[in-house]
């Protein structure tokens, strides 16, 4: 496994395990089965209505919690100071933890600006120790630049849709220069059509490997923390079994030019549901 380290020092497995539409149930079978195979971060949210199933295969995992990295997010409708300080602590409940490593604002929302406020919240959680890092998801650059002047501790990592054919170069040139790692959600496309792109075929066909771990790859040597998402045992596997190949110079730069900035969720600012 790479960890990466982000900018307040703490260290990240830049290969985590995804729960976004798995019922509570299924997830604490699929989060053991991830740990299992090694992953040790997980990626929820209040929205997945999942806290409870994974805080479960937590506390049944064989690996001791300190080894372990959880992430979760305060949702749209939770967003402003207090109200997000309530949904921490309720997330946390839900979960059975005392900490959580890394919470998010799942959107900036920017209809009802209300995210600078929400993130002073993350801050005060972190400086009280109750979380080991604060981030964001689906900032766009000036949702970044806004936190970045009104307030004080710079986010690890923005978490945004990312994939061969959505690269986000700018975004990522921004985060670059800003010390703020770029996760990737939905890395392998949501299991679409980029499984089938033809050049990743071929490169896959040349590395004994499937499009799925070429594309996984390809996040990894771009430098991008990724969190597939699986309930198939098989492929819980297959997703982690990334680190014994690399990708040459050439291979990169092929898959870089199937950027087509196609989206599979909504643009961050058109995303102002609560
Ligand atoms: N912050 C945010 O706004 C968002 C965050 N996320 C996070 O990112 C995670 C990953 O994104 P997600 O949208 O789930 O999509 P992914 O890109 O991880 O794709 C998941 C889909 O691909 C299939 N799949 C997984 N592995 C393989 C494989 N090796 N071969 C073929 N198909 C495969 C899965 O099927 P199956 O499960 O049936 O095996 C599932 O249908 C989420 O689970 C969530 O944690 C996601 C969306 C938004
Ligand atoms: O992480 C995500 C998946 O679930 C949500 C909807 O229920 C999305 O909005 C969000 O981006």
């Amino acid at each position: 496994m790479n960890f990466v380290t982000l900018n307040n020092g703490l260290k990240m497995p830049q290969l985590g395990f995804g729960v976004w539409q798995v019922e509570d149930d299924q997830a604490t079978s699929a989060v053991k089965k991830a740990i299992e195979v090694g992953y040790t971060s997980i990626d929820t949210a209040m929205i997945y209505k999942n806290e409870v199933g994974v805080g479960k295969a937590i506390k049944e995992a064989s690996v001791p919690r300190e080894e372990l990295f959880i992430t979760t997010k305060v949702w749209n409708t939770d967003q402003g100071y207090e109200n997000t300080i309530k949904a921490f602590e309720a997330s946390l409940e839900r979960l059975g933890l005392d900490y959580v490593d890394l919470y998010l604002i799942h959107w900036p929302t920017p209809e009802f600006d209300q995210y600078v406020d929400t993130y002073k919240a993350l801050e005060k959680l972190y400086k009280d120790g109750k979380v080991k890092a604060i981030g964001v998801c689906n900032f766009e650059i000036e949702h970044l630049e806004r936190l970045l002047n009104e307030c004080e501790v710079v986010p690890v990592l923005n978490q945004v849709e990312c994939h061969p054919y959505l690269a986000q170069n700018e975004l990522k040139e921004f985060c670059a220069k800003h010390n703020i790692f770029v996760e990737a959600w939905s890395p392998l496309d949501q299991g679409g059509e980029a499984l089938q792109d033809e050049v990743i075929q071929k490169i896959a066909n040349s590395h004994n490997k499937s499009t799925a771990q070429v594309i996984l790859r390809w996040h990894l040597q771009n430098n991008t923390i990724v969190i597939p998402k699986s309930v198939t045992p098989s492929r819980i596997e297959e997703n982690f079994n990334v680190f014994d190949f690399d990708l040459t110079s050439d291979e990169m730069n092929a898959i870089n030019e199937l950027n087509r900035n196609r989206r599979k969720g909504p643009h961050p600012n058109e995303m102002n549901v609560r």
